[in-house]
């Protein structure tokens, strides 16, 4: 399309005249069709022009609907890696999360394992050289576990573990923490109480595992636990605070179980 719809019908009649025989010797045609002729070119020129432009109007556009398309592409692939990673970093999280549960929690109980029970002494530890707050620890047995497992099977003894450790649990204070200490034998470990303190617990967690009425599937249990509690002493480590609770436990049992004894 040319500037020069407008001139159509002029253009025409020029035309016409030019190709007019009465003209052919006019002093003016010459002149007329030159510029004719130039008239014909620059229109050529313009439309030639009109169609570059044109053209790259196109390729501009279609670049721009590429890059676009390319874009949103892009986009889409960006959300779906980042909802790959978001997933994958919390499944991470809960992974984590699981090992670190299974690296401090006894399996079958889901009481703390001794490797979390240290990590809280090593804590009573630094507190008790700090602010000389004292702590206390309990050693307890359950008297005869062998004997369940032989007359029932390892599955009910097995579910009794379960039984009393959730009855030695709940005559806790929060802030105590029973782990499980080897197969039967658990640590109650009390921050902030003396042994002085500690007795009437003990006697309380004797009276428990006696009243402990274990149902499961039709059989019956009825068990004792033997206790030995030591009380931190400054400048001893864990390790012998520990051991003193053991000598009393050792001592509980030999004088006939079902009882708790303090450390001397
Ligand atoms: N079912 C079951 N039994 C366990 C587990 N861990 C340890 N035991 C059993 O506990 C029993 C402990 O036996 P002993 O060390 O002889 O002690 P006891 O029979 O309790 O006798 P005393 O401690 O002397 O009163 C063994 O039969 C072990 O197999 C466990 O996770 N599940």
């Amino acid at each position: 399309m040319t500037g020069s719809g407008g001139d159509a019908p002029l253009l025409a009649d020029i035309a016409e005249l030019l190709e007019h025989p009465d003209y052919q010797d006019h002093p003016l045609h010459a002149a007329l069709a030159e510029l004719y002729r130039r008239h014909l070119e620059q229109e050529m020129r313009v439309e030639r022009l009109v169609a570059i432009a044109d053209g790259f109007q196109r390729t501009a556009q279609e670049d721009l609907h590429a890059t676009r398309h390319e874009l949103q592409r892009q986009l889409r692939r960006q959300r779906k890696i980042t909802h790959i990673a978001d997933r994958y970093q919390a499944l991470l999280g809960e992974r984590n999360e699981a090992l670190l549960g299974e690296s401090h929690h006894d399996a079958l109980t889901g009481l703390a394992n001794r490797r979390l029970m240290h990590e809280y002494l090593e804590q009573l530890l630094a507190a008790k050289q700090r602010h000389h707050r004292p702590f206390t620890v309990a050693m307890i047995d359950i008297d005869h576990f062998k004997r369940i497992n032989d007359q029932h099977g390892h599955a009910v003894g097995d579910q009794a573990l379960v039984l009393l450790t959730e009855a030695l649990q709940d005559a806790l204070r929060t802030n105590d923490l029973c782990g499980r200490w080897g197969g039967e034998e658990f640590l109650v470990i009390l921050p902030e109480t003396t042994l002085e303190q500690a007795e009437p617990l003990m006697s309380r967690l004797c009276q428990c595992m006696r009243q402990l009425d274990i149902h499961y599937q039709g059989i019956h249990l009825n068990l004792t636990a033997s206790m030995g509690v030591a009380e931190h002493r400054t400048r001893e480590s864990i390790e012998q605070t520990l051991q003193r609770a053991d000598k009393a436990l050792l001592q509980a049992k030999r004088e006939g179980r079902d009882r708790w004894l303090a450390a001397s």
